[in-house]
Formats: C-alpha cells, structure tokens, sequence
C-alpha cells in the first residue's frame, strides 16, 4: 500500500482507488470491506479530511485576526486619528486637502452634480485640465486609502450613511476618518492647519455662505455650503461714508480683542440693518464678508423646523471669524410689546402668524450664546423695524443700526453711471436704438455724436457715461427723492442693458408707468379697506342689534340659561320667537366677514340697511362704549363679541 504519496489533507482520489484495490487482493477482504466498520472507514476519511479543512481554515482566520488586533494595537499607539463631519466646516477642508493631494485619484466611481452655487470639490476627470465642464465628480468609493505627506503615512476612510433627520426626512450624512502613522501629535494639528490654508485661499474669490436650511439628525448638525463670488464694495451705491464707517467699525472690532477679554465682554458685535426691501441690506452685509474675508452662517427663522433648540446647537458649530446672519428677523416673531399688547387685557395679538418655533427668549439666548466662541459679527435685517422688541435691540445684542431708504436722486444717478460705465455698446447696435427712440435730446447727446465719429461704425465703442454726460442728466431728471429702491432702478437698467441712450430716454415713461400703477394698488387698496370697514360696522350692528338684522352667525350664540333665571340686569327678549327673515348677502344683516369676498364691488357691501323696526334694547346694559367707535379694531371687536372685554 502505497501510503508515501499521501498529502497533508488525506489520500487523494486515485490513491483511494489503489487502496481499495489492495484491500480486494488480500483474502478475506471482501467481507471485511462489506463490513459496517470498514465503510464508516471511509466517512471517517472525509470526516478527517474536513476536520483537517476547518483546522487550516481556524488557522488562517486565527492568523488573520491576530494581524488585525497587532495593526489595531501598532495603529493605536503610533498613529493619531481624526473624524471630520460633513457639515461641519472642518469637513470641508480636508475633502479640499484630499483632493489637491489627488489621494482619489483611483476612484473610477464617481457621483456626478452639475455645477452651482453648491461647494463642492470633485476630482478633475478632463484630459484637458483647462476645461472645467459643467458636472463636479465627486469619488464615491470608500476604502481606506493610503497616503504619504511630508514623509508620514497617512490612510483616509470615509463613510457615508442615511439618517432619519428631525422631521423624519432621511438624511444623507458622511464622515472622513484620518489616521497619521506617528505618535506625534503636533503632525496631525499641522495636516488640519495645512488644509484650512490651502482651503482659505481656495475660497479666497469666494463669499462662503454656510445655510442652517435642513432639519438636524440626533445631535449633528448639517450646513448647506454654497459660495458666491466678492460683492465689490464700490458696487453697492449708499450715501457716502456709509459703507466705510461700516467697515471700519468692523475692522476694529476684530482689532481690539483683547481689550474686550481685559473689560469681560463678549468679543461679539452685532448690526441690524433695516429699511424698505430691495435698497441693499444683504448686498451690504455679502461685501462685508468678502472684504474682511469671512464666513456666512445664515439662519431662516421661517424654516418650520427651526426652533430654541436648533439654534443652540446650530450657532455653537460656528468657528470664530464669522457672520452670523438672521434675514428678515422680524417674520418669525412676534414683539414682547405685541404679546403685551393690553387693550384693556386683552388676549395676545396674532395679526400675523407665527412660522417657526423659535421663541423670543430662545432668539436672545442664541444671539447671547455667540459670543460665547468669540470673535463674531452678528448681522440682522428686517424691513420692519417697529416689530422688533426693545429687548433684542438693546446695546450688546445690537450695537448699530444702520437704516437703509429709498434710492435718492444721487443714488438713481450712481446707479446709471455703475452699471453703464464699462459698457462696451456695439456702435451700430446704439445708432439703431438712436433711430428707434427718435428722441431730439438723445440725438443730440455727445454720445451719439462719439457714434457717428468715422470708424465707429458697427465697432464695439467703450463708452463714457459720466456725471456730466446728458445721458446721465436725463436719466437723473426723471426721478424723485426716495421714490423707487436701487433693486427697482436696477431692474429698469438691466431691462436696457444693450442701450444706455435708450435707457436715459424712456426713464420718464417708466416712471410715469410705475406712478400710475402705484396709484392703482394704492386705490384698490383703499376699496378693500373701505369694504372692510363696512362689513365691521354691519357686525357691530347685527351683535347689538339682532332682532333688526337677523341673528349673528359666524361665532356660537351666547349660552341659553339652561332653565335658570336670566342673570340679573338681563331681560327676556320681547321679541316673538318666529324665525327672523334672513335678507340676501350684502343687504342683510350677513356680518360673516369670510362671506365678503374682499374683491366684491363696494356698492354690495354698503347697501343700506332696509328699515328697521323700532329699537328695543336686548339688555338693561348700556352699549359698550367701542360702538361709539367708528371704526373698532378686530380684536377690540372679537373680544366685544365674546363677551371679554
Ligand atoms: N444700494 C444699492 N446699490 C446697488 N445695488 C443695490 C442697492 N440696493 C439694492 N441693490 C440691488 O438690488 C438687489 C437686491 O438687493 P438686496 O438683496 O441687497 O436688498 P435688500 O435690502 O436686502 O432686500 P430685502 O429686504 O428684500 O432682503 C441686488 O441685486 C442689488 O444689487
């Protein structure tokens, strides 16, 4: 029996083919092979065998597992590691960091957006490295990769995971873990320091505007990144000094923080900009970040899932150096004076409702909590300032403000001359314009005059609009004082751009067009307060004089006395107890004020009432003394009506 050949992990095949036919020649075999015994023999051959398959398996897995725990131990003691969020500013810097370090670069998967306003750093997958295309490529893979820098070993991973955010929406997350093979410590510091550098100058032509616009995950938190480019300061038109003095006062914000810690307060500065939409509150505060090169974090008191809570955890993620930003501040919240409002002890005002649940007390703790990290500008604007409470303006939350007003005379000038100035205007394209608007005083503009010069002809002429230019003076005689904002005076322009002379020359038209149509909305307005008032007085009336025009409907009649004796002072009614007739909508007694549609003709509304008969009081009361009160406020009227006031 040949038993030499026999391997590691048992007989083969045909060694067992051999042996069988050993055991066939030796006398008597034959019964010993039909033996129970002998063919367990042969299970117990693959029995053994797969004893021997596992063992060597436990072995190599053993092995396995040992190297794991040994380079978890080695990783431990001589490596340094850190985890960086997405959302977190932090994350930002390394994903830049690892891209120019073109530690991606294998990656041959890739998630593709279309380029935005939205930062992101994908790798570049052009041959061409001067194309940038219109698609970031962001590598998706997430093995560990394995780097060197400045003579270290370093390996990324990164992860990503969907979460379940506040409000239940899934909510995309990912996380980049770095680990440096030193013990040294000061490396890792360094790698970070290195790619907020790298990343500053990278944004550097870049506003960076970090938006709290999605629903937090357990206790993370996630920014919107976006960027846009530097606002140039000279391109905000404002009265003069008001921009420098702005800036100034910023620069030496930044400039005395030491004097703030040795006087124990707050290194924090805040501004509310406020003023009529469209006369460059947020262009301002856009300038301001690009000149002092700061951050953005910008908040939406109107998000709905934005409350107390979240803005805590939202503002103790914002690194020193930067804006923080409330837009319209006024829309979420209603003024401590409003919800003090006591007309003679009247419930809370609501006239406008409530959007967020951000209350005025967690607004106040988060703008205090700012100063907390040191080192931050806080920005407001609302275009109410009358809405805001005493308590959010009072020096220390608010240190300026700054008001902002309709463009001047000067400002419409500024304006033109802005956007026209480095205009260059196709020379056939203005002689074009020229003839179109037929206009005496435009023809006779220098302008026109430069255009009509030989060579000029169908050639791109950069033109001089300057204060003294009659373009110019056109285009300023036509508006007033605090008229119209710059964002109109823009609007109107941008809609001319090709043509600076046609521009100048249909100023007035536009003007007389935009008069005309605020007199329309001012018009129709004062109609639909003027119904408002009518369909007020009839509610008076019907409340206090029911049995002349019918039963009150819109709120539940007063309580029967439920078999009791009326209330002293009060007498049954001597009214019969027929039904009173009911008079068709805007005759009647019919105070619903949903039923008048505000848009109805205003002779409906104020029809009058068909002759009563003869009054009798309902009680021995005399009539609130607000019915003496042409026109009574609705929640003096609503309380009347319910009887609280
Ligand atoms: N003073 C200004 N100078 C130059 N451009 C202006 C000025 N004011 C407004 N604009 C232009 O009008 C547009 C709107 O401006 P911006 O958003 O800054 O106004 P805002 O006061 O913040 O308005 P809102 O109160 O509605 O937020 C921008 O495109 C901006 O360029």
């Amino acid at each position: 029996m040949n038993t030499t050949a026999t391997n590691l992990l048992g007989p083969t095949v045909p060694q067992r083919r051999a042996l069988w036919d050993d055991i066939k020649g030796i006398p008597g075999s034959m019964q010993l092979v039909s033996l129970p015994g002998l063919r367990s023999s042969w299970v117990y051959g693959y029995v053994v065998d797969g004893i021997k398959y596992l063992a060597a398996g436990a072995v190599v897995d053993a092995v396995r597992r040992v190297f794991l725990w040994l380079y978890q131990r080695v990783k431990l003691r001589y490596s340094t590691s850190a985890e960086f969020v997405l959302g977190d500013p932090s994350y930002e810097w390394i994903v830049l960091f690892l891209t120019e370090n073109n530690v991606w670069q294998h990656s041959r998967d890739f998630k593709v957006t279309s380029k935005s306003s939205k930062l992101v750093y994908g790798v570049s997958v052009s041959a061409d490295p001067e194309i940038l295309g219109s698609a970031d490529y962001v590598p998706t893979y997430e093995s560990p990769q394995l780097f060197r820098w400045r003579g270290y070993w370093v390996e990324v991973q990164r992860y990503r995971a969907q979460v379940q955010g506040t409000g239940g929406q899934p909510q995309q997350t990912a996380a980049i873990f770095l680990t440096v093979f030193t013990r040294n410590l000061s490396v890792l510091s360094e790698l970070v320091e290195e790619a907020h550098r790298g990343y500053q100058n990278k944004i550097k032509p870049f506003v960076t505007i970090f938006l709290a616009d999605s629903p937090s995950y357990g206790g993370s938190f996630l920014w919107n990144v976006k960027r846009k480019p530097h606002r140039p300061i000279e391109s905000i038109i404002l009265p003069e000094g008001t921009l420098d003095d702005l800036i100034s006062d910023a620069k030496r914000f930044f400039a005395s923080e030491s004097w703030y810690h040795r006087a124990g307060i707050p290194h924090r500065r805040g501004y509310l900009l406020y003023g009529p939409p469209g006369t460059g509150k947020s262009s301002t505060i856009h300038a301001v970040a690009g000149i002092l090169n700061l951050e953005i974090h910008s908040f939406s008191l109107a998000s709905a899932f934005v409350d107390d809570s979240f803005l805590q955890r939202a503002t103790s993620t914002i690194p020193k150096r930067s804006i923080v930003l409330v837009e319209d501040i006024d829309c979420a919240l209603p003024s401590r004076e409003d919800d003090d409002d006591s007309d003679g002890g009247s419930p809370v005002r609501h006239d406008r409702p409530r959007r967020s649940g951000v209350t005025l007390s967690g607004l106040l703790n988060m703008i205090d909590g700012i100063g907390s990290e040191e080192g931050k500008l806080f920005f407001a604007t609302t275009n109410y300032i009358d809405r805001l409470d005493s308590a959010l303006m009072r020096p220390g939350r608010i240190d300026r403000r700054i008001r902002y007003t309709l463009a001047t005379v000067a400002q419409a000038q500024r304006l033109y001359e802005r956007l026209f100035k480095d205009a260059e205007v196709d020379g056939e394209t203005q002689r074009g314009v020229r003839d179109d608007v037929a206009s005496p005083l435009v023809a006779a503009t220098p302008l026109a005059a430069d255009l009509d010069k030989p060579g000029t002809s169908g050639l791109s002429a950069p033109l001089d609009i300057s204060p003294d230019r009659a373009e110019t003076r056109v285009f300023a005689a036509a508006v007033r004082d605090y008229e119209f904002s710059p964002a109109e005076l823009q609007g109107y322009l941008l809609s001319n751009r090709e043509s600076p002379i046609a521009a100048a020359a249909d100023m007035s038209a536009w003007v007389a067009r935009q008069r005309s149509e605020r007199q329309e909305k001012a018009d129709l307005k004062a109609q639909r307060k003027e119904r408002m008032r009518a369909a007020r007085a009839k509610m008076e009336a019907a409340r206090f004089h029911p049995h002349q025009y019918g039963p009150y409907t819109p709120f539940p009649p007063p309580p029967p006395h439920m078999g009791l004796p009326p209330p002293p002072g009060v007498l049954p009614s001597p009214l019969p107890s027929s039904p009173t007739p009911s008079l068709p909508l805007g005759q009647s007694g019919d105070t619903d004020v949903a039923a008048v549609a505000p848009d109805a003709p205003l002779a409906a509304s104020t029809t009058p009432a068909p002759a009563s008969p003869p009054l009798v009081p309902h009680a021995t009361t005399p009539p609130p003394s607000h019915l003496d009160n042409p026109e009574p406020s609705i929640p003096k009227l609503v309380n009347g009506i319910n009887g609280t006031s």
